[in-house]
This record gives structure tokens, sequence and C-alpha cells, in this order.
């Protein structure tokens, strides 16, 4: 499984969960990610966790003033970038002219998803991973994956009728390792989760709870 700590707006410290999520992955032999915000890629990537940027903007080089380019935030230390969450939506084809720059500036890609339609929709784009996300779930205190499991598995046969190559991830209200271990069940490779480490009061012991079962 693949963790993705999306740090959002947060009032969190991002070089403490940077250390925690670098050295619970390290212990762990887990994948996990932090995604902060733009101006903190560089910081957070030079701790050595693997570094993903919130959001990339579907342009060039050029006269794009508070665009967010691919290629600063790969030059900040990014590898990855999420598109199209759910507090970030994107028309169409924004979505694929953004892919198309993350293609460029080598940066890994997951399309964030309402539903099973829309992951069907985004996995036609041929990015390397969808995320569905409920929106009513995120932030919550309910994870996707006991709230509602069929939107999970929907998910995953939606994508896979689609491109067999591209992953599902889940979110929305993911917070323990019992959580982790059902999205895993029900055909998630990976989670996407923000305020289960964001706002915990120790993310480095919630950390340790998420990856406990895999
Ligand atoms: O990007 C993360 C998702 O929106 C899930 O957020 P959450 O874990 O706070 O529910």
């Amino acid at each position: 499984m693949f963790i993705l700590v999306n740090l959002k707006a947060y009032p969190c410290d991002p070089l403490e969960v940077a250390t925690a999520a670098r050295d619970v992955a390290d212990d762990a032999g887990v994948r996990i990610a932090v995604s902060p915000q733009a101006s903190h890629l560089s910081q957070v990537a030079d701790t050595g966790v693997e570094t993903w940027a919130q959001h990339v903007s579907p342009n060039e080089h050029g006269s794009n003033t508070g665009s967010t380019l691919a290629e600063a935030v790969a030059d900040a230390g990014a590898v990855g970038t999420l598109l199209n969450h759910s507090e970030k939506r994107m028309k169409l084809a924004d979505i694929d002219a953004s892919l198309d720059a993350a293609d460029r500036a080598n940066l890994e890609t997951i399309v964030c998803a309402n539903n099973p339609t829309q992951v069907g929709a985004a996995a036609a784009l041929s990015p390397d991973a969808v995320a569905v996300e409920p929106p009513e779930l995120i932030g919550g205190d309910v994870s996707v994956s006991t709230a509602d499991p069929g939107i999970v598995e929907d998910a995953v046969d939606a994508a896979a009728a689609v491109d067999e190559n591209v992953d599902v991830f889940c979110g929305a209200g993911v917070s323990s390792g019992d959580d982790v271990v059902a999205a895993q069940d029900l055909g998630a490779t990976g989670i996407l989760l923000a305020s289960g480490v964001a706002k915990a009061d120790d993310p480095k012991a919630a950390l340790e709870d998420l990856v406990s079962g895999l």
C-alpha cells in the first residue's frame, strides 16, 4: 500500500510530519509520501521523505502569473502531484493538460474523483492512479472503507474496465490501521488521507497505527 498524507492548508508543522513519515516508512517498509503546501515542498523534500505536490497548473513556462508550474514543483523536490482534489476541482481539459505538464516534469500523478463514474473518466486520461473520495466523508471520523465499501469496490472495477494499469486509491476519514487494511481488502492499492495525521497530536503515532496492519 502507498499512503499519501495530504497536509492541505492545515496549521501543522510540515517538517514534523515529514520526518515522522520518513522514519515510519523506513521502519515499516511501507511507501509513505507527504504532500505539503507548495511553498514547503523544498523543506519537506530535504528531510528525505517522498514529497508530492497538491496540484500543478495546466500551463507551461510563460506568462502565467499565480500558476503552480509542474517543472517548478519538480525542481523543489516533488516526485508526484495530486490533481482535481475535491477541494481543488478542475475542468476536464485542464486535468488533461495538467497531466501533460506532470509528464513533462516526470511527476507521478493521482487524479481524484468523487465516485466510480468519475473514476472511469479519470482513468481514461491515463494517470498513474485515481483516488475515489466521497466529499461528504472527507475530514470526518468515519472511513470510506467502512462507511461506503461499495464505492471503493466499484471504483476498482470502473478503473479496471478502462485501463488496468491505473491504480486505485481511496480516501476520506481514514485514520487507523484497520481502515487501511479494510481499504486494501476492497482492492485499493493506496490511501489518500489528511486530517488523521495533520490534525493528530502525535503525527508519528498516527502514522505507526496506519501501517500497523500491513
Ligand atoms: O486529501 C485527502 C483527503 O481529502 C482525505 O482527507 P481526510 O483524511 O481528512 O478525510
